[in-house]
């Protein structure tokens, strides 16, 4: 494992929300050597990269700049956080129509100019644009990753923390399959320092509904979410540059995954330079393996509806 930082170029493709506060968190830990953020309003991104530049004399030494495509050409890693966001009272699955549609350009200019580094898909629906982003790309699997339940599992370790009284860091839980309204908690999972939780079930009811609806919660509250899925994609990247082999919950193409094929949800999966090395399967119980599939089904009928 190679815990040295190397020279190393992130693209973030959406200056919004999500790709600036992912890029002011990349600036501020010093992850990388060179940051580029694109976006189809050029003036947004040009605005970002000259605010965070005003920073430097108080951080280290991150280049950032507004490019454009030619700029994916050295990249190590491609964040691709362009697109619509919810509306309140939208689900994820809403903006599909508009999204997908602009990942076709996104891709192909993407794949123009870079066919060795990693793509990190955030825009959503993430995991169904992340299985976009593998067909369009052509790149192998372990090299197109969706941010997929990483930001859910947070949630839901930072609720049960807060349940319990532990700080989230030492609370090991998974939520698996969308990152959406089907996704799925592992109660059985849960445990800190290998000793399992128990919760009643108001507490279980309660814990899950607020780990599911955060989204709605905050985007009501302030119009978007921002820092913790920033905290995400850190963690996803850095676990790549620094070929970590960290265990994260990200989002990939499941082959034969509890029966399941050819579809993108979040699940544990090693993740290093190369990608994902590898999906880890879970043994789920009777009721989670149903709403496993059931998860894996309802994208699965979404993607049958686009032109891929
Ligand atoms: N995966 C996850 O856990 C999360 C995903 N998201 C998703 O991330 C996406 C971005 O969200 P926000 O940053 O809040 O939206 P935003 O509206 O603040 O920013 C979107 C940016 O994309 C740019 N854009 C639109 N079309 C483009 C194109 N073809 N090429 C380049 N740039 C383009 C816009 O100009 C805008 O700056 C949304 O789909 C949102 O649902 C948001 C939070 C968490
Ligand atoms: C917007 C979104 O997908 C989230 O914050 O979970």
């Amino acid at each position: 494992m190679n815990t040295q930082l190397r020279s190393s170029r992130v693209v973030i493709i959406g200056t919004g929300a999500v790709g600036t506060t992912t890029a002011y968190t990349l600036f501020l830990r010093e992850r990388v050597s060179e940051l580029v953020l694109i976006d189809a309003n050029k003036d947004k991104a040009l605005g970002e990269a000259l605010d965070m530049n005003h920073g430097l004399p108080f951080t280290g030494g991150v280049k950032i700049w507004a490019g454009d495509y030619s700029d994916c050409k050295d990249a190590d890693v491609i964040v691709i956080a362009a697109g619509a966001s919810q509306k309140p009272g939208e689900t994820r699955i809403d903006l599909l129509k508009r999204n997908a549609g602009i990942f076709d350009s996104i891709i192909k200019n993407i794949v123009q100019y870079n066919d060795h580094g990693i793509i990190l898909v955030a825009t959503n629906p993430v995991d169904i644009l992340s299985y976009v982003s593998l067909r369009k790309s052509g790149f192998p699997s372990n090299r197109v990753i969706g941010s997929g339940t990483l930001l859910d599992s947070a949630r839901f370790r930072y609720l049960i923390g807060q349940n319990k009284g532990i700080n989230p860091r030492s609370i090991h839980a998974h939520i698996v399959g969308e990152h959406g309204d089907s996704e799925l908690p592992l109660w059985s999972l849960a445990n800190v320092a290998g000793i399992s939780l128990e919760f009643s079930e108001q507490d279980r009811e309660e814990i899950f509904n607020n780990t599911k609806n955060a989204a709605y919660e905050i985007i009501n509250a302030k119009g978007a979410t921002s820092y913790a899925i920033a905290l995400a994609l850190d963690r996803i990247i850095t676990s790549i540059l620094q070929d970590e082999g960290s265990v994260l919950n990200v989002s990939t193409l499941l082959t034969d995954y509890n029966g399941v094929s050819d579809v993108y949800l979040g699940v544990p999966c090693i993740v290093d330079g190369s990608g994902v090395r590898q999906v880890l399967e879970l043994e789920l119980g009777d009721q989670e393996l149903a709403q496993f599939q059931a998860s894996a089904s309802k994208l699965k009928d979404e993607i049958s509806k686009l032109d891929l």
